[in-house]
């Protein structure tokens, strides 16, 4: 496929989530990073009525969309301690049947996840390379942000959790090193093999605890979070939202924890039209 076809299937995905999801009464919205993102910005701006809406980015490009548009960004910290967004839209790398996705490509996880938890609603822009079944089908690795003094010790732990060639990401240049992250930290990618949703480990699938070789999704990315020096994992899954706080009020055992997992998903398709993934 060419890539005007791509650009004209993230701009249509984006037009689509707005319509159905930007109120233009919305006072504080969350923007996300990559290359999507700009169409929804673009679509928000035709949109927008209210003069004193405010966006939060999620990293440095983020926030270098939001003022090319000619809209106010406002910075993540400095939201008061019980404002939530309206709504937070962002792009994907890859997303499952359940909607779990991998981001971080551009090395902006950290703060999407953030700014995704902080939102009433999170709902994810991309074009039809990103819709799969399963988690790792087409995009290749986990990106995982790390404190630069910890790679050596988070890549060989990474190493016996299951991945063949996990290894840190150079900027485009070679001779620059590493990448940074608006943190100032690394990026490690991290291949494994395709993950697990929760309904094919039910069924008998794999054990989807490393155990047998085989890795769910959420099971995956709590093992990476909890290894020292690893800042945030560029695997967003778990109930987020209303949904998971509907469930928390009634969660006695206090099982039901917080994602990062969309409300919804537009895929720009290659034939022009946009297909929805929703949370079931
Ligand atoms: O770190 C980057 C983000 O997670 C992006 O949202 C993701 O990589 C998708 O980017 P794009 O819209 O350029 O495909």
């Amino acid at each position: 496929m060419s890539d005007t076809t791509v650009e004209a299937a993230k701009r249509a995905a984006a037009q689509q989530a707005v319509k159905d999801h930007f109120d233009p009464n919305a006072t504080n919205v969350g923007i996300g990073s990559g290359t999507t993102i700009v169409y929804v910005v673009e679509a928000i701006k035709q949109a927008s009525t209210n003069p004193a809406i405010r966006f939060v980015p999620t990293g440095y490009q983020s926030r270098q969309v939001i003022v090319k548009a000619g809209l106010t960004p406002i910075a993540f910290d400095s939201l008061a301690e019980d404002t939530l967004l309206d709504v937070a839209f962002d792009g994907a790398d890859e997303v499952d049947i359940d909607l779990n996705c991998i981001k971080g490509g551009g090395a902006c996880l950290f703060q999407e996840k953030l700014v995704a938890q902080r939102a009433r609603k999170f709902v994810c822009v991309a074009d039809y390379r990103k819709k799969q079944d399963r988690l790792l089908t087409n995009w290749p690795t986990i990106p995982i942000e790390v404190a630069p003094i910890s790679v050596p010790v988070v890549l060989r732990a990474l190493k016996t959790l299951g991945s063949t060639e996990p290894k840190l990401r150079n900027t485009l240049l070679e001779k620059s090193g590493p990448l940074k992250t608006d943190q100032d930290f690394f990026i490690i990618d991290a291949p494994f093999k395709t993950l697990l949703v929760k309904e094919d480990v039910e069924s008998g699938k794999g054990k989807g605890d490393g155990s047998d070789g085989t890795w769910e999704v959420t099971q995956l990315s709590d093992a990476i979070k909890s290894l020292t020096g690893v800042l945030e994992v560029g695997i967003f899954s778990g109930l987020n939202g209303p949904d998971a706080e509907a469930l928390r009020a009634t969660d006695s055992r206090k099982t039901v924890t917080s994602g990062q997992k969309p409300i919804a998903v537009y895929f720009g398709m290659a034939d022009g039209s946009v297909e929805l993934r929703t949370a079931q």
